[in-house]
């Protein structure tokens, strides 16, 4: 069984159809890539995994179990963990307290729960969750930097630390969003073999990425997306040939 399955997927946006009838599955311990031009349907996708929309038309499985139409905070909960486009830190809070708000919700207490912050339970909690925190600054090698601000983080640990955020939930699936967008060429190496012991460690990696280098050095398969349709799929080395990829993306000025 596929780790997660796209049935058909439409999304219309008044007249627009940013997704049309896209049939996709990923298959477990996989890095599977989705490329194509600008306003394919890259992120849209996303967006209807992650249960930001409800498809239209269609339907999303994960881990076998329908997952189309529910809230956010349920499908992270059932094991998808996601990085944005844009990155969205808390820009004022410790490296440590950003990678804890995306795991607060693995222990007993929640926000609300702070308030009790003098139960001794709580505490026990909060230092259990602490350190799963630092174990997952780890995975990004980001521990040193735990205690510094997340805004005197240059841009690609940034970027970096969005992914342990995501990975605190414990995902089995984590959706990358552009991870190398805006890094430089050492900066997408060290991402690329973060990425790698992100799969070593039995997370199955699904990514976004317009940096042809990036991707075709990373993944083990490539969907290809072109008006919201998905017009090919297969090895890396197959969509680099494929003249109907050339003609839609590759040979219209993407990084290779
Ligand atoms: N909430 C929305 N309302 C209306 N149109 C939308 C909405 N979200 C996305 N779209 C449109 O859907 C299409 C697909 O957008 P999407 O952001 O998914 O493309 P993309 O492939 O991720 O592009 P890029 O590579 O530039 O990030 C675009 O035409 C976009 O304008």
């Amino acid at each position: 069984m596929s780790l997660l399955k796209l049935d058909n997927v439409t999304i219309r946006f008044g007249g627009l159809v940013a997704v049309d009838g896209v049939d996709l599955t990923v298959e477990r311990g996989e890095i599977l890539a989705l490329i194509g031009p600008n306003g394919a349907g890259k992120s849209t996708i996303f967006n209807l995994i992650t249960g930001i929309y409800a498809p239209t038309e269609g339907s999303i499985s994960f881990n076998g179990r329908p997952i189309s139409g529910n809230k956010p905070y349920h499908i992270a909960a059932a094991g998808i963990g996601r990085t944005f486009q844009n990155i969205r830190l808390f820009t004022e809070l410790s490296v440590l307290e950003n990678v804890l708000i995306g795991a607060h919700k693995l222990g007993k207490w929640d926000l609300a729960g702070s308030i009790m912050k003098l139960a001794p339970w709580v505490r026990k909690e909060e230092g259990a969750l602490a350190e799963w925190a630092i174990e997952c600054l780890k995975q990004v090698d980001l521990a040193h930097r735990a205690y510094e601000l997340a805004v005197n983080l240059p841009y690609g640990e940034q970027r970096r630390l969005e992914i342990a955020r995501a990975l605190a939930l414990k995902p089995d699936l984590i959706l990358l969003d552009e991870p190398a967008a805006g890094m430089n060429p050492q900066e997408k190496q060290v991402l690329l073999e973060m990425v790698l012991k992100i799969r070593a460690a039995g997370i199955t990696v699904f990514l976004v990425e317009h940096d042809m280098k990036f991707v075709m050095g990373l993944s083990d398969r490539i969907a290809v997306l072109d008006y919201g349709v998905k017009i090919a799929e297969g090895k890396p080395e197959e969509i680099r040939t494929n003249p109907q990829v050339i003609e839609a993306y590759l040979g219209k000025g993407a990084v290779h």
